[in-house]
């Protein structure tokens, strides 16, 4: 053989060992499957990430490292290895990886959800805990909440026979309770096809937040912003805080005069700036409505699959509260309700790999070594259905809460919707309350059924992602009214 051709064959072969069957993990990662040149274990991922997650972690265990694009991602999938990243090592791990969507300046610096948890970050989180979801804030506003169910209700009893795509009414709902918790005013008219003026601007921006963009896997691609995303996101942003500066505008004229107690008086009173305000509105608004219009559906989905659990919460409901509509106070007394949207979390958590975070220094985790700026997260989808911790883990049994002290605010990693530690979401108390208020008044005020004469049983829900906005086909109902 010539000698330019040994060395033309020598190279090959370094190449495709190079490419393809050297594993170039650095040393002291947790395992993972073998990752392809470039795209890495991409592929693997599927339509359904957290569920091919939780396969791979069947085969890698319940910590595991995956190389997506030229990111180099840890996944959390057991209450162990939970624990370990959002308590052992809280503070290491609390660094947040932003989307490149979000990379948006007078945004970005100013987000709660974006932000490290540096001073500012601290700070909202303090005006979270002591001001705007206080308990006594929380009290003083369940009239509003109370009032916005009542008109869905209202709505819905006009809409009997017909067929309602439940998402849509119940997130009109939560849209207009955020509207007037926030800034005292309706946002979205559920009799109006369009929705309003901001609904399109906020679904839009909704849509653009769930769409993949390649500089997440690939960084290099972040200065071109390829599909145009990052712009298309700071247009509905800019379009958005176009409207509200005006409120705040007319907000801080009044001064002294202004008598309405929601968020925006708090945030005044607080000296934010409008940017400021405008991030953290956007964030309640972006955070708070498609998570719990999606648990909300997925409540709603697994009563109608399960006639037994549906009249045994009916009959808590008819016992404890009677003919009158439910109000917050009522909550605290019905336990069943409690623990059917406790299940729901359980099994449809709205974020199933929460939000990634980000190792801000080297650290040790259950033995393993994670590099400064490695991506972690957690499988709370994967750790709600592991048969190891939960019996029967698939069928939807409330009775399981019961009984049992576990809760989702952050203590039980078995159970971890809402993530724990010190980025736990701070919105837990406004979502309990809108999650039981709107599913018992729903039960409570509707017997429903399928359309076209699907039977309950018939009924599937595709779990893409686990979001509302992502459900083909989404939960369609025919209610007809009780009370
Ligand atoms: C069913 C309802 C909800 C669920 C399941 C949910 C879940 C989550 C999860 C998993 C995170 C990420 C935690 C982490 O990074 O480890 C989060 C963060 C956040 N949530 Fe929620 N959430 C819900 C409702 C709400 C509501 C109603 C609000 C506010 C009105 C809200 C505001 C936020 C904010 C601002 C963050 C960012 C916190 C930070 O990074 O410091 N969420 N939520």
């Amino acid at each position: 053989m010539e000698l330019t051709s040994l060395a033309l064959l020598l190279s090959f072969v370094f190449l495709v060992y190079y490419f393809l069957l050297r594993d170039p993990r650095p040393k002291g990662l947790p395992p993972g499957p073998r990752r392809w040149p470039i795209l890495g274990n991409l592929l693997q991922l599927g339509d359904m990430p957290h569920s091919q997650l939780a396969h791979l972690a069947q085969s890698y265990g319940h910590l595991f490292t995956l190389k997506l694009g030229a990111q180099t991602v840890v996944v959390a999938s057991s209450p162990t290895a939970a624990a370990e990243v959002l308590k052992a090592k809280d503070r290491i791990l609390s660094g947040r990886y932003v989307f490149h969507s979000f990379r948006i300046p007078n945004h970005v610096e100013f987000s709660m959800v974006w932000s490290e948890c540096n001073d500012y970050w601290k700070m909202l989180r303090r005006i979270c805990r002591t001001e705007l979801f206080s308990p006594k804030m929380i009290e003083a506003q369940a009239h509003l909440r109370e009032e916005k169910v009542a008109q869905m209700v209202g709505f819905l009893k006009g809409k009997e026979g017909q067929v309602v795509k439940i998402a849509e009414v119940v997130f009109g709902t939560l849209f207009n309770i955020f509207g007037n918790l926030i800034y005292s005013k309706d946002v979205f008219d559920l009799n109006d096809p369009t929705g309003g003026e901001i609904k399109g601007h906020i679904w839009r921006l909704m849509e653009l937040g769930n769409s993949t963009n390649p500089a997440d896997y690939y960084p290099v691609l972040g200065k071109i912003d390829l599909l145009g995303q990052r712009r298309a996101v700071a247009d509905c942003l800019q379009q958005i805080y176009d409207i509200w500066n005006v409120i705040m505008r007319e907000r801080r004229e009044k001064k002294g005069d202004d008598t309405n107690n929601d968020f925006v008086r708090v945030l005044l009173d607080a000296e934010l700036n409008d940017h400021q305000i405008n991030a953290l509105l956007m964030e309640m608004f972006g955070a708070g409505t498609e998570t719990t219009a999606s648990t909300i559906e997925w409540a709603i989905a697994e009563l109608t699959k399960n006639p037994i659990i549906l009249s045994k919460l009916r009959q808590e409901i008819q016992t404890i509260v009677g003919q009158n509509p439910i109000k917050e106070s009522h909550l605290p007394h019905l336990p069943y309700l409690q623990a059917c949207v406790k299940e729901t979390l359980r099994l449809h958590p709205p974020t199933p790999l929460l939000l990634p975070h980000k190792a801000l220094e080297p650290c040790q985790l259950l033995g393993y070594t994670i590099p400064k700026d490695c991506q972690v997260m957690v499988n709370a989808w994967a750790i709600g259905r592991d048969p190891k911790t939960w019996t029967e883990p698939l069928n939807f049994s409330p009775e399981r809460f019961l009984n049992s002290n576990v809760d989702f605010k952050g203590n039980d990693f078995e159970l971890i919707p809402f993530s724990s530690g010190r980025r736990i979401c701070p919105g837990v108390p406004l979502a309990t309350q809108f999650l039981q208020l709107i599913v018992g008044s729903m039960v409570q005020s509707f017997e429903w059924g399928l359309p076209n004469g699907i039977q309950p049983s018939e009924l599937v829900m595709n779990e893409k992602f686990g979001l509302t906005l992502q459900k083909e086909p989404p939960l369609l109902i025919v209610p007809k009214a009780r009370v």
